[in-house]
């Protein structure tokens, strides 16, 4: 295929003549007039060449177009290091070559789209956004259509945006709006955004193959729509995790050559309810306080959880628990084992044949039987009891801005496992040291009041049931209120009341959970005897409940964080090898 493909030809860039040869696989141009030595070549995989417009054109910032008839424009992925993060960014490179007619032009830029079609099936070309407005630094919008949308035009994508004016609009529009002609959903906003698009996306998935999700032990379907982030909220970890970067434009050009990224997920049930999925962290204790504190201080924006975190480190509690997982197997990989799950990861391929046996190539998401779970008996459950300071369960690195290398640096992105960090109670100054550690690249597990497992599923219960039956009763309680309260409402028909009343009804509803709050923290004596879970950065409504990993649930239109190290100005590789080149600028 790649050889009737191939076009050679002098071209020009500026008033510089180059030798530029195009394959199946690369388009490189060499300056002609030099003598060997100091010949510069640059290299760019078709895989990685954006779009091919007609004329001298430039996209980003403004776009312009010089439409002239000897002219093409090649717009591509040019990576360079990031100063504050392990990921390599992503930037549009953009050549403008001359010829000397414009039958060689259009020769130029027919057998340039010709090739890019060989990838097309890979790549989106509709696309479903939701943009919160409000998340982070309340920039989605203008993030978009300033960066986003211009790359999207270029790549010939088409998007459908909607602009979210309430919480849960994106996971109730996944879940009941047609979605077909979609290739996948991207979300502008922070975890917060992502966790709706999740659940939407799981949960129309689990509709349409007619499996229950609130059963525990069910076998998920993996859903077919991948899912992109453009980076606008706050603590944006998963999007740090799986990009590398925190930067718009990165994003956006994964979504636009299709990457595919497989990710764990967590289920988390409470009895035999499902109450939520998380991919970046779990947290009971100090992780739970700290969200549950900062909620209340939402108009500091991203800097509430340091405020939060201070207020809740000085606050000094530790919780009663007992934590009982189900260990993964040790032979494959650990905790401890020093690995990074870098683009490319081997655990995680490794992991796929693991996790989908039986179909021909692991990328096809339909393979009926997913045996992974049979292996789900296998193993033995280990009980542990105590005061804990934190207990966190997490299905990735959950790297992000305040911990380059995450809550736990050697986990995986999609290995079917999970990691449970459990902190033991203990001096406050030691803690503060196992925070501490995560901001640099010290080892926060090499803590004798600190140990990490490689787990599939982990059972969080209250020592004693009573402090459960407790707060049982005041759910009791909370719920009995909705209840009347809704009773109310609907008794009194009217929408524009129900609207008004509804206002009222939260109103009086947050009354009611205060009291009920300031009663249990009076049955607790004095600080909170018990803690809340942090999902994703959502506050769980139990404190007893049951986590299941389930392996490569959804896919990202990401790659893993690229090894800068690795970045290496390519020099001639055989056109044969697909090895991804990275162009050094
Ligand atoms: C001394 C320096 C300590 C630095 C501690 C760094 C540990 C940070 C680890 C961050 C882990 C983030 C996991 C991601 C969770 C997201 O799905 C979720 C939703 O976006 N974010 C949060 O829940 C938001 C959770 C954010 C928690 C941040 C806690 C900030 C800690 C500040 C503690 C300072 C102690 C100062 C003592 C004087
Ligand atoms: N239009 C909206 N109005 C109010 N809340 C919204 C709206 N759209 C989404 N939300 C909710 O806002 C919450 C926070 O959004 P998001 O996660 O994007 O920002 P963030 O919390 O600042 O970032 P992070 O979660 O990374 O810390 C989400 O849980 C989402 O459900
Ligand atoms: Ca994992």
């Amino acid at each position: 295929m790649e050889t009737d493909l191939r076009l050679e030809s002098s071209l020009w860039i500026g008033n510089k003549r180059y030798r530029a040869v195009l394959t199946g696989w690369h388009l490189k141009w060499t300056e002609a007039d030099k003598k060997n030595g100091d010949k510069k070549t640059v290299s760019v995989p078709v895989a990685e060449v954006v779009g091919v417009e007609n004329g001298r054109v430039e996209i980003l910032p403004q776009k312009s177009v010089e439409d002239t008839d000897k002219d093409f424009t090649v717009f591509y992925i040019k990576r360079s290091r990031s100063r504050s993060t392990y990921g390599l960014l992503w930037s549009l490179g953009r050549t403008q070559f001359s010829c000397p007619s414009r039958v060689l032009r259009d020769q130029w830029t027919n057998h340039l789209r010709t090739a890019l079609k060989t990838h097309s099936p890979l790549r989106p070309h509709r696309l479903l956004v939701f943009i919160n407005p409000f998340g982070g630094k309340k920039k989605g919008r203008e993030i978009y259509h300033s960066l986003v949308a211009p790359l999207f035009e270029l790549a010939g994508i088409s998007s459908h945006v909607i602009v979210t004016e309430r919480a849960n609009q994106a996971r109730d529009h996944l879940l009941k709006k047609d979605l077909t002609g979609f290739d996948g959903v991207v979300c502008v906003g922070g975890d917060g955004m992502f966790s709706e698009v999740l659940h939407g996306l799981i949960g129309r998935t689990q509709q349409e193959a007619g499996l229950c999700e609130t059963d525990p032990a069910v076998t998920l379907q993996p859903c077919p729509l991948h899912i992109g982030i453009i980076p606008a909220g706050s603590t944006d970890c998963v999007c740090y995790a799986t990009v590398g970067v925190i930067d718009p434009v990165s994003s956006a050009l994964h979504i636009i050559i299709g990457d595919s990224q497989p990710l764990d997920v967590c289920s988390v049930h409470h009895a035999s309810t499902l109450v939520r999925y998380s991919v970046s962290l779990v947290g009971y204790g100090f992780y739970g306080d700290v969200l549950a504190e900062s909620e209340k201080h939402r108009w500091m924006g991203p800097l509430r959880y340091d405020y939060s975190g201070t207020v809740v480190y000085l606050s000094n509690r530790s919780y009663a628990g007992i934590v009982q997982y189900l260990p993964a197997d040790p032979l494959l990989s650990s905790p401890k084992d020093k690995t990074r799950c870098l683009s490319g990861c081997n655990v995680c391929s490794r992991s796929t044949e693991r996790l989908f046996p039986h179909t021909s190539d692991s990328g096809s998401l339909y393979s009926s039987h997913f045996s992974q779970y049979s292996n789900d008996s296998e193993g033995e459950w280990v009980s542990v009891e105590g005061r804990f300071r934190c207990v966190s369960i997490t299905c990735m690195s959950s790297s992000c801005a305040r911990s380059p290398l995450g809550l736990s640096p050697s986990a995986h992105l999609a290995d079917g496992t999970g990691d449970l960090i459990l902190v033991w109670d203990t001096h406050p100054l030691s803690f503060l040291k196992f925070l501490y550690r995560h901001t640099s690249t010290q080892d926060q597990f090499d803590l004798p009041f600190v140990e990490v497992h490689r787990v599939k599923a982990v059972r969080f219960s209250l020592p004693d049931g009573r402090e459960e039956e407790v707060h049982e009763g005041i759910g009791e309680l909370n719920r009995a209120i909705e209840e009347r309260e809704y009773v109310d409402t609907v008794s009194r028909n009217g929408s524009q009341q129900q609207l008004a009343q509804s206002v009222v009804e939260r109103e009086t509803m947050n009354e009611h959970k205060t009291v009920a709050s300031i009663l249990c923290g009076l049955c607790c004596k004095k600080t909170p005897a018990v803690s809340v879970w942090n999902c994703d950065g959502e506050i769980l409504p139990f404190t007893e409940i049951f986590c299941r990993i389930h392996g490569q649930l959804v896919r990202l239109y990401a790659r893993g964080i690229e090894d800068g190290a690795a970045m290496q100005n390519c020099s001639q590789e055989s056109d044969k090898n697909k090895s991804r080149c990275i162009t050094y600028k």
